[in-house]
């Protein structure tokens, strides 16, 4: 029998390891039951250990990417991470005006879990005046929010503040990930809503070094999830449970900041049913 799949398509950059970027975005959409399409913006080569090397492709491909997917595809929701530098934020931001690919998730990636530097500052600006006023959701972790806001979070009224920062550059829905604050017992997201609602995702915050992949996966789900229909709320409840599973039932796999098991919600969802 021929199915209707929803599809939904991952801009980002290659991660060599197969854990973060483009690689946890295939997967996590695989696992949610959704068609991934990509279109490859940089290529990294990267470990558990670090990020060795990392160039960006030529503008040419980039767009023959995009034109090739809208051409062919029925596109429901798609999402950006390591975007490399300010000319190619351009290049992304001029195809996402060009083509409908339904919403959009900003993750703005800057820097890699093992402290690589996956944008370059010029990129910043680039990002704040024309891609997030594109996103339905933008998805920054703490260093990222402070770098988007100019403040220093340390405090939850300070993920609050940057939240609404971030949303007054022109975002509908911010989400402040938690996963840096290293000292609290939880892993705390702030979510702020475009009708305003505001509240916190909790989980218990989980002590291991492997969560290499865990801002593009959740970011991915949340596109898998639009790429289906679901609202937007209930897009990121289901994300923060889902990278919640695949930290909690982890794998071993290299020397360092480990990747994630992206198939352990399956376990969750059956026993939950959802
Ligand atoms: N050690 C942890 N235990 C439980 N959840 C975590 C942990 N680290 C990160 N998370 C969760 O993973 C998601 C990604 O957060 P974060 O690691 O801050 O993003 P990024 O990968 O962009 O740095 C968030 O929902 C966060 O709460
Ligand atoms: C190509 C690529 N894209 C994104 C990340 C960020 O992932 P993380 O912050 O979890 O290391 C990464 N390491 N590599």
């Amino acid at each position: 029998m021929m199915t209707d799949f929803p599809q939904a398509l991952s801009i980002a950059g290659s991660d060599s390891s197969g854990g973060a970027g483009m690689q946890a975005d295939l997967k996590t959409m695989q696992e949610r039951h959704v068609y991934a399409a990509t279109v490859l913006v940089a290529i990294t080569a990267q470990n558990t250990l670090g990020v060795q090397d990392s160039v960006p492709l030529p503008a040419k491909i980039i767009n023959e990417q995009f034109t090739s997917i809208a051409d062919d595809l029925a596109i429901k929701a798609c999402k950006t991470g390591m975007l490399a530098d300010s000319e190619h934020v351009s290049i992304v931001v001029e195809n996402l005006k060009k083509y409908d690919f339904g919403p959009l998730i900003v993750d703005p990636v800057m820097v890699a879990k093992g402290g690589a530097t996956l944008l370059t500052e010029d990129a910043v600006i680039t990002i704040k005046e024309n891609l997030i006023p594109l996103a339905t959701v933008v998805t920054p972790n703490i260093p990222e929010a402070e770098v988007l806001t100019d403040l220093t979070i340390n405090s939850k009224e300070d993920m609050i503040m940057a939240g609404q920062k971030i949303k007054a550059l022109g975002a509908k829905n911010v989400i402040i990930k938690g996963g840096h604050q290293a000292s609290a017992d939880t892993a705390s997201d702030f979510v702020l809503l475009e009708n305003g609602h505001s509240f916190w995702l909790s989980s218990k915050r989980i002590d291991t070094i492997r969560t290499h992949g865990t801002g593009d996966t959740l970011s991915a789900c949340i596109a898998a999830e639009l790429a289906k229909g679901v609202d937007v709320e209930t897009a990121i409840i289901t994300a923060k449970k889902y990278v919640e599973a695949t930290i909690t039932d982890g794998i071993i796999v290299g020397h360092g900041h480990g990747p994630l098991n992206h198939w352990a919600y399956r376990k969750v969802a059956k026993n939950a049913k959802l």
